[in-house]
């Protein structure tokens, strides 16, 4: 229902409208009441009663006070009048002084009562709805939607469904004053003037409280302007967007965005508060003035006439301002009450969404010791994120074998980091499965099957925790300092943690006083070591998406020269854009268009001369110059030969040699053969033999090595001799460094 529907209907509409659901807000909080603790809500229910009938006690002592004053004058110091009027006085001061008293504790028990029933909404929370294995559920625009305005209230505090529990604990004095208060009149004057002061009392209040409501229900209809006002705000607040924010100057910018969604949601509610409020509230507070003026003026009349007395006449007096005082905004139970319930309302949503996206993903086998075996496989699936978009995977098929290595290539949205995340469970497939040995892993337990892979994304998790939970979390939090510092020896990152304040137990974030922060590269090789140490806490697949995309060139060579080692018996599965990274797997797949397009070795794909000798090429011929860019910028940087030795190298596998990552590990590389390129007039070439290397058709062999860089190959080198047919620039003797910072 949008806005303009609301505002065109009556505010008396809009509230019947809303009636069933406030009822059922109701129910939910006296559901929510018993997680206060039976001490405490008994204690601050039995508060609001003393609190709530103290204050008929005191218009009594005053009205007893001022009915005793012409006597006690009249009888002097020492009459027995005098004395009453004494002891009347210090009732009513003694039951202002309670009164008073009872105020902060009745805060405090509030207060009390609030935290507990939020920390379990919180307990609940966490306890229910994240246990789903799946993240499509939080990426769902309503859920996003609720869990802002909920979980927002829920930090707050103040509307919480805590506070609106302890708001409605808190009418209880108020509704009980009011009661007393009209008994209190009827006893001393008439039941009919006591019904007048309290139907005034209420239509007031019902009047205030239809009006809340109806604002209540817009403000929750503007959730999604509100989700993006959070978002300005933390742009403007949060450290991670402060760099941009500033470099771009963009802080006037999203500082008027900021108030352009903040008016975009306050606006509807404001200019519907005349008609929610103003209009209504004149009717009833005219009719309650009718109503109480008509009980005071009868017993006005009645003390006139003799028949009340003047003590009487204050009582009623008093009793009807007291009573009143329930139509007026109650400070400690108004707006907590109804927004809180709101908030309740959004996080009972977002529990229901989650815990039901849960449920669907529940149960499941155990996954059998060690799969997998013999392989995984993606048959026919596709898999789109939301039901209106076009498929990112369609009807994709893939065996990765286990224990061997897998590269996966594609252009930028091919689909690749997606097929990790079904890979994962992070999502489900729309049709077709992948197995795991043959068995669909949507069998097994979700998180038994999460626990065998160990997935390393691009945009992994820089916890601002110590390094020994960053690497240690790889685990399931395994802690031990020997495992966590092997981890961290073999993705090369023991030495720069050595270095750090406080070794293991820094924080790694600035933002505490003893933390550090690291470069992108060291992160880099945190979340390498994190994911051998899932390896080491029994994860079988290993999948790690753009792993040295912010290495530098030597420490790239530096982890895959090792990677095998790393990963032996482990299915693993990398993700990247630099063909240096590629190929040293033992299969690499081509993905395109939501399918894999080719597949084979580095070796077999440049010769099938297809996408991945296409890429291949362009990347190559960014550094050996093969297809200049006329924008001289454009043109790769020459390596000068200070580089340090070794740096540079990578192994040249012609198309009929085994690939340098297919090598046994620590098998002796052959040595690189020199190559000599077909670049261009002042391309870099390096010195002696020409290199050849069976080709596809048409492609010659060429190859831009800077001077002073000698070629290396992990396999025998093996030529053909005559021209070759290999594109220009397709070439395995690119520097490491050229194809790395590719
Ligand atoms: N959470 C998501 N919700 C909706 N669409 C998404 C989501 N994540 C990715 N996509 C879309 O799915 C497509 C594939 O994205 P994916 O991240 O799998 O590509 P990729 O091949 O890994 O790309 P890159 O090489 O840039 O990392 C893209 O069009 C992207 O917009």
């Amino acid at each position: 229902m949008d806005e303009r529907e609301a505002t065109d209907r009556s505010v008396w509409a809009e509230f019947t409208v809303g009636m069933r659901g406030r009822w059922q807000q109701r129910r939910a909080m006296l559901r929510l009441l018993p997680r206060g603790g039976p001490a405490v809500v008994g204690t601050a229910v039995a508060l609001q009663v003393v609190a709530g009938l103290l204050p008929i006690g005191f218009v009594l002592a005053t009205a007893e006070v001022i009915a005793g004053v012409p006597a006690a004058v009249a009888g002097g110091v020492d009459s027995e009048a005098w004395r009453e009027l004494r002891d009347h006085l210090i009732t009513a001061a003694a039951l202002f002084f309670a009164i008073q008293l009872l105020l902060p504790v009745q805060a405090f028990l509030g207060e009390l009562l609030r935290r507990r029933i939020d920390g379990g909404i919180r307990d609940r929370l966490m306890a229910d709805s994240f246990r789903g294995t799946g993240i499509a559920v939080l990426e769902d625009p309503e859920l996003l939607d609720q869990a802002a305005d909920g979980l927002t209230m829920l930090r707050m505090g103040h509307w919480s469904p805590g506070a609106a529990c302890a708001g409605f604990i808190a009418l209880l004095s108020r509704y009980l004053q009011t009661v007393a208060a009209a008994a209190v009149i009827s006893f001393a004057y008439a039941w009919q003037a006591g019904l007048a002061v309290l139907v005034a009392g209420l239509t007031i209040r019902f009047g205030y409280r239809v009006g809340l409501s109806v604002f209540g229900r817009i403000y929750r209809r503007h959730q999604r302007v509100r989700r993006r006002r959070f978002y300005f705000r933390d742009l403007l607040l949060t450290s991670g967007p402060a760099k941009e924010i500033r470099i771009f100057g963009l802080l006037d910018w999203v500082g008027s965005r900021y108030a352009e969604a903040f008016m975009q949601g306050a606006l509807p509610v404001w200019r519907q508060r005349r008609r929610i409020f103003y209009g209504p509230y004149v009717l009833y507070t005219l009719t309650a003035f009718v109503l109480l003026s008509a009980a005071l003026a009868g017993a006005a009349r009645a003390t006139a006439t003799g028949v009340l007395t003047i003590g009487a006449f204050m009582i009623v007096m008093q009793a009807a301002l007291t009573s009143i005082r329930i139509g007026a905004f109650i400070a400690e139970s108004d707006v907590q009450t109804e927004y809180g319930m709101n908030a309740e309302t959004a996080l009972r949503r977002f529990g229901e969404l989650t815990t039901a996206a849960a449920d669907g993903e529940r149960g499941g086998e155990p996954v059998p010791p060690d799969a997998p075996v013999r392989e995984i496989r993606f048959e026919q699936v596709t898999f789109r994120y939301t039901p209106d978009s076009p498929p990112v995977l369609d009807g994709l098929d893939l065996t990765i074998p286990a224990g061997a290595s897998l590269a996966i290539v594609g252009l930028n949205g091919a689909g690749k980091t997606t097929l990790v995340k079904l890979l994962a469970r992070l999502y489900e497939p729309e049709s077709g499965r992948i197995t795991a040995d043959g068995v669909d892993i949507r069998t097994f337990d979700g998180a038994a099957w999460q626990r065998r892979v160990a997935a390393i994304f691009q945009d992994f998790v820089h916890f601002e925790l110590p390094v020994r939970d960053n690497v240690g979390f790889g685990a399931a939090g395994d802690h031990d300092d020997a495992a966590v510092e092997d981890a961290l020896r073999r993705a090369g990152a023991l030495d720069f943690v050595t270095a750090l304040p406080a070794g293991l137990d820094t924080p790694l974030s600035r933002q505490y006083e003893d933390g550090a922060d690291l470069s992108g590269g060291q992160w880099q090789r945190i979340a390498i070591a994190r994911a051998l140490m899932a390896v080491h806490g029994g994860a079988r697949v290993l999948v790690l998406d753009e792993p040295t995309a912010a290495l530098d060139a030597r420490a790239e060579v530096a982890f895959f020269d090792r990677f095998l080692d790393l990963t032996r018996g482990v299915t693993s599965l990398v993700i990247s854009h630099r063909f240096s990274t590629v190929r040293r797997a033992d299969r690499i797949a081509v993905l395109e268009s939501g399918r894999v397009v080719e597949s084979g070795t580095h070796a077999d794909l440049l010769t099938l001369g297809g996408r991945y000798a296409e890429l291949f090429t362009l990347q190559a011929a960014r550094f050996t110059g093969s297809h200049p860019s006329p924008d001289p910028l454009d043109q790769p940087a020459p390596t000068g030969p200070t580089d340090p030795p070794g740096a540079l190298t990578v192994p040249t596998d012609p198309p009929d040699a085994p690939t340098a990552s297919a090598a046994p590990p620590g098998a002796p590389t052959a040595p690189r053969a020199p190559a000599t390129s077909a670049a261009p007039p002042g391309a870099l070439t390096a010195p002696s033999a020409p290199a050849t290397s069976a080709a596809p058709p048409g492609v010659p062999a060429a190859s831009a090595v800077p001077p002073g860089i000698p070629a290396a190959s992990a396999g025998p080198a093996q030529h053909s001799a005559g021209p070759s047919d290999r594109p220009a620039g397709l070439s395995d003797e690119l520097p490491e460094e050229a194809v790395a910072d590719a």
